[in-house]
């Protein structure tokens, strides 16, 4: 990113982010088109799993850093010593090494939170911290570039230790890691996860460990590979999603109890309920704190429209119509049930579109390849097939706004088109047009040339 367009380019971010557990999308090659299901009903045992799937799924479609306006709430442990905030890396006085590693991943200068959170990590003697803020607002690449300031390489064992709820959500901050430590190849890194089998006693030669919970406890204790006695930084990373997986609060608990007086604690989370905020305080003593609100989104760019359409035919037929009117990049078609959005895909399939499929029944690997090949920049609209339920089946404002809010992005004026096929479903068009306050306006897909209007 060699611009500022970080800075421009990523109020989108957080929508996606938000939509993925119910974002389910097809794909076939360079695909433009996206058809999307959420399912229903969910237990807690697959909501919490979603969870942890969700954050990777940010994570992988995440190419820049989250836009957020709110200012940043600190709360400072002592509120006598003066708050630093920086607007550059350099006053960061980071290694030469690490300076370099920062601008290679496309860096200019700090993020929001980073401004505030960084100081407070490098400053001397060192300063707990909570960090709460969304999604894709630099908190990892922040602990990051603490831990490997921290370090000291001629020292030939563990010294910064940071937990992550998955094994896959370590691997990706174990990829950060090593790509702000590219010209810093003296630091090393060990994967503390399941499937790393060691040997009792064997040290860890590594100064930065990530890992599982529970692999690390197995690590320090049962194996004796780690010496928690050492470890000056540690790091629990995505606490809400730690805490919604059973038996890793205790064990993140049991690591930190370990850990020796003086030890650098910090904790980072997208968001801050009750449950989390127990736990954060439990796990990090005299924190500092700070917090960055949620940036609210508006579909002020967004023109949004109804089709009136009486079965799932007739608003492919109205699909087709817009297709026939007017050029669109790429779509992002949301339907409430798999079974609809595979009749839908082999429709369009047939109809000589290329289409992407995100389902629930894919595997989270298999979704991300998906996401993976999605530009979402290039999203110009997006068709509510079925309009957005909760699982009660009533109107949900936060999906809608969501879903609603991946068109219309970067300045461009995006286009949003709901499918309304009974009286029950206008009913709940209108509540959302009530709750945003913005009209939703009647199409009439049999009419190409008012169709093609819409479009400019
Ligand atoms: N100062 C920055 N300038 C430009 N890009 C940045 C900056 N900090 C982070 N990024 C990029 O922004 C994206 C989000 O950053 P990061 O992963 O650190 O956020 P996060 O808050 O930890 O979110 P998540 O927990 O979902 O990963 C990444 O692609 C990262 O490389």
């Amino acid at each position: 990113m060699a611009t500022d367009s970080w800075a421009l380019a990523v109020d989108e971010q957080e929508s996606t982010t938000k939509t993925i557990g119910n974002l389910r999308i097809m794909e076939a090659g360079d695909a433009n088109l996206h058809l999307t299901e959420d399912d229903g009903d969910k237990s807690d045992e697959e909501e919490k799993e979603d969870r942890a799937t969700q954050s990777l799924l940010n994570k992988l479609i995440r190419s820049n850093v989250v836009n957020n306006t709110n200012q940043v709430e600190v709360l400072q442990r002592d509120p006598n010593s003066p708050l630093y905030s920086v607007k550059t890396f350099e006053e960061l006085r980071l290694k030469p090494q690490l300076l370099k590693g920062v601008y290679e991943m496309g860096f200019n200068r700090p993020s929001k939170i980073q401004e505030n959170a960084l100081p407070m990590m490098l400053a001397e003697p060192p300063q707990n911290l909570i960090a709460q803020s969304q999604s894709g607002t630099g908190k990892t690449a922040a602990f990051v570039l603490a831990m490997l300031s921290h370090v000291d390489p001629s020292l030939k064992w563990p010294q910064c230790l940071c937990i992550s709820p998955t094994y896959e959500l370590a691997l990706q901050t174990g990829k950060v890691i090593e790509q702000m430590g590219k010209f810093y190849p003296e630091v090393k890194l060990a994967y503390a996860v399941r499937g790393h089998k060691m040997e009792r006693g064997v040290k860890i030669k590594e100064q930065i460990v990530i890992g599982t919970p529970g692999t690390v406890l197995d690590w320090c204790v049962k194996l004796k590979l780690i010496d928690p006695k050492k470890i000056k930084v540690f790091v629990l990373d995505e606490a809400d999603v730690m805490i919604a997986t059973q038996g890793h609060q205790d064990q993140s608990i049991r690591i930190q109890r370990m850990l020796p007086k003086g030890c650098q604690m910090l904790l980072f989370s997208a968001t801050f309920e009750d449950s989390v905020w127990k736990f954060a305080e439990r796990v990090v003593p005299d924190p500092n704190i700070i917090k960055l609100k949620r940036e609210e989104e508006t579909l002020d760019t967004i023109k949004q429209y109804y089709v009136l359409c009486n079965s799932k035919e007739d608003k492919f037929n109205a699909l087709c119509n817009i297709y026939g009117a007017i050029t669109i990049a790429q779509a992002m078609i949301f339907c409430h049930t798999r079974k609809t959005a595979n009749w839908l895909a082999g429709q369009l399939s047939k109809d000589g579109h290329q289409v992407a499929l995100l389902s629930g029944e894919m595997v989270v690997e298999q979704r991300a390849a998906v996401i993976e090949r999605i530009d979402v920049e290039q999203v110009s609209v997006v068709i509510n097939f079925d309009l957005p339920l909760d699982k009660d089946g009533n109107p949900d404002n936060e999906t809608y706004l969501h879903r609603i809010g991946r068109t219309g992005r970067f300045g461009k004026r995006g286009l949003a088109i709901n499918m309304v096929d009974s009286q029950r479903s206008m009913e709940i068009l209108k509540t959302y047009e009530r709750h945003f306050n913005k009209k939703i306006g009647r199409l009439d897909t049999d009419d190409l040339d008012e169709i093609e209007k819409i479009a400019n």
